[in-house]
């Protein structure tokens, strides 16, 4: 059942998500003002640009620390995210996503302040981010890039927090997925732009999606295949369709072996 049923309205999965980030993210405010965090900012070394190495020929993997998921519940027992995302580095990952949404993911940021210190690649900040709050969070707790979905983000804002995060230093992940929205993640000017396989309101996954939508995103723009992969054959496929980067998940944290995995999914992606 994707749908909640709430006093005769029906929520969508992502709205019980969004519920439950905004409770959460009144808390953190509540503790530290937006000045305060601000002004921590002011002592973070400078971010890392991801676009170069995924403007690279060949594909590139964004490897994700993921606990737990609303798909699929729990994922893999990670108790130590650093130790994780060294393998998929030594794997030839071009970044880290780390969840830091907690109720649903069982992510935290401290998770990604871990994994910030482990690796000396691009780390993305993977969470519901609708506030300038968080991008300042994303920026203070080590990421190099934040996930902006055009789904939760209705007139001027995803405008506005892609500007802002621009001007922090962040570089944003754009993600789309209906035609509707990719257009609004371009007409915003993202350079980085992710189609989501899985549609965030019912949990459906179809990876053709990226398939359809890609002759839509301009020339130059960077294109991000999200969600979905079971094996190095799904990231091949997103590569053939037109994908310059892969995010992968659930296949990576229940692998066994994340260091190979991520190496296998480039070598079968770039030989076929
Ligand atoms: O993974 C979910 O079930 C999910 C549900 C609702 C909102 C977001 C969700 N996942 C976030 C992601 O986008 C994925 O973690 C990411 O793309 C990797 O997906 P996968 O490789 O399928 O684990």
């Amino acid at each position: 059942m994707n749908m909640r049923h709430e006093e005769g309205i029906d929520v969508s999965v992502l709205d019980g998500i969004l519920d439950g980030v905004l409770e959460d993210l009144a808390q953190r405010q509540s503790e530290v003002p937006l000045r305060e965090l601000q002004a921590r900012a002011a002592d973070i070394p400078p971010t890392m640009d991801p676009l170069p190495k995924f403007r690279e020929p060949g594909v590139s993997i964004i490897a994700e620390v993921k606990r737990k998921s609303p798909s699929k519940g729990a994922l893999a027992d990670i108790t130590d995210p650093a130790g994780l995302a060294s393998e998929y580095a030594l794997g030839g990952a071009s970044a880290i996503s780390v969840l830091t949404e907690q109720r649903r993911f069982g992510g935290s940021l401290a998770d990604l302040a871990a994994v910030r210190k482990a690796v000396d690649i691009p780390v993305l900040r993977k969470d519901f981010i609708v506030t300038p709050y968080q991008l300042w969070e994303a920026r203070v707790w080590g990421a190099d890039l934040a996930l902006l979905m055009v789904v939760s983000l209705p007139g001027g804002q995803l405008r506005d927090l892609l500007g802002l995060a621009t001007e922090i230093g962040l570089t944003a992940l754009v993600e789309a997925h209906t035609e509707d929205e990719l257009s609004r993640a371009v007409d915003a000017g993202a350079e980085l732009i992710g189609v989501n396989a899985r549609d965030l309101t019912t949990l459906n996954v179809d990876r053709t999606v990226l398939k359809r939508l890609v002759p839509q995103i301009p020339e130059g723009r960077v294109r991000v295949a999200e969600s979905g992969v079971s094996g190095p054959a799904d990231v091949a496929d997103y590569h053939q369709w037109g994908a310059d980067v892969v995010l992968v998940g659930e296949a990576l944290v229940r692998s066994g072996d994340p260091r190979s995995s991520v190496g296998e999914f480039i070598r079968q992606a770039t030989t076929r």
